[in-house]
């Protein structure tokens, strides 16, 4: 970064406070709990609770307040997921990617999410989770597997969302470890 940059970065930093509210959303088991926890404390459990309904946590970093709504993944609380997601700065859809099993599901349950109106325009974030573990699909793997490949109309609106503040200031919160362990495609629906 130019040093020119680097001082208005910090002469915005003086003025301006971020907000942002993110949903994570995502079949049950596929570790958003965990991820709300590493992001919010560093702390990681292999000893969860399914979540029951929804959590909301606070997290402030900087000048960058990140409210996160973290949603149960079980059948039953799916339906609530659209209501949580029309109004965040992003969708962050995690899947577990080495759990075959479910990958057909969690591929319906995104799809049916992005085709709703009331989502359009949401910037999306998919993380492929559990990818320590023995199996996990790759990158290209999973975002096959998700039909994640998008036109160039879209590709275009990736690169756009690749680049927007938000979804930077989403990765600055995570460590190179975690973002490694954790990102696996960022698409923008629109
Ligand atoms: N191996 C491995 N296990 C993980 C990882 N992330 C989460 N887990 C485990 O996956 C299990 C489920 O994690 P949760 O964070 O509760 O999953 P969730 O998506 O919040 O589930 P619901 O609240 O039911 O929707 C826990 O036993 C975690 O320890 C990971 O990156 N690798
Ligand atoms: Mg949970």
């Amino acid at each position: 970064m130019g040093l020119w940059e680097a001082f208005l970065n910090w002469l915005r930093s003086l003025f301006f406070k971020q907000e942002m509210e993110l949903s994570l959303i995502g079949l049950q088991n596929a570790g958003k709990t965990s991820l709300v926890n590493v992001v919010a404390t560093g702390g990681y459990s292999e000893d969860m609770i399914p979540t029951v309904g929804f959590n909301m946590r606070k997290v402030t970093k900087g000048n960058v307040t990140i409210k996160l709504w973290d949603l149960g993944g079980q059948p039953r609380f799916r339906s609530m997921w659209e209501r949580y997601c029309r109004a965040v700065s992003a969708i962050v859809y995690v899947v577990d990617a080495a759990d075959p099993d479910n990958f057909n599901i969690s591929k319906s349950e995104l799809h049916d999410l992005l085709s709703k109106p009331s989502l359009s325009g949401i910037p999306l974030l998919v993380l492929g989770n559990k990818i320590d573990k023995a199996g996990a699909l790759s990158k290209q793997a999973l975002t096959d597997q998700m039909d994640l490949n998008i036109p160039n109309q879209r590709a275009k609106k990736l690169l756009s969302a690749l680049n927007s503040n938000v979804l930077c200031d989403i990765m600055s919160f995570l460590s190179d470890e975690d973002l490694i362990r954790l990102l696996v495609h960022v698409t923008f629906q629109g």
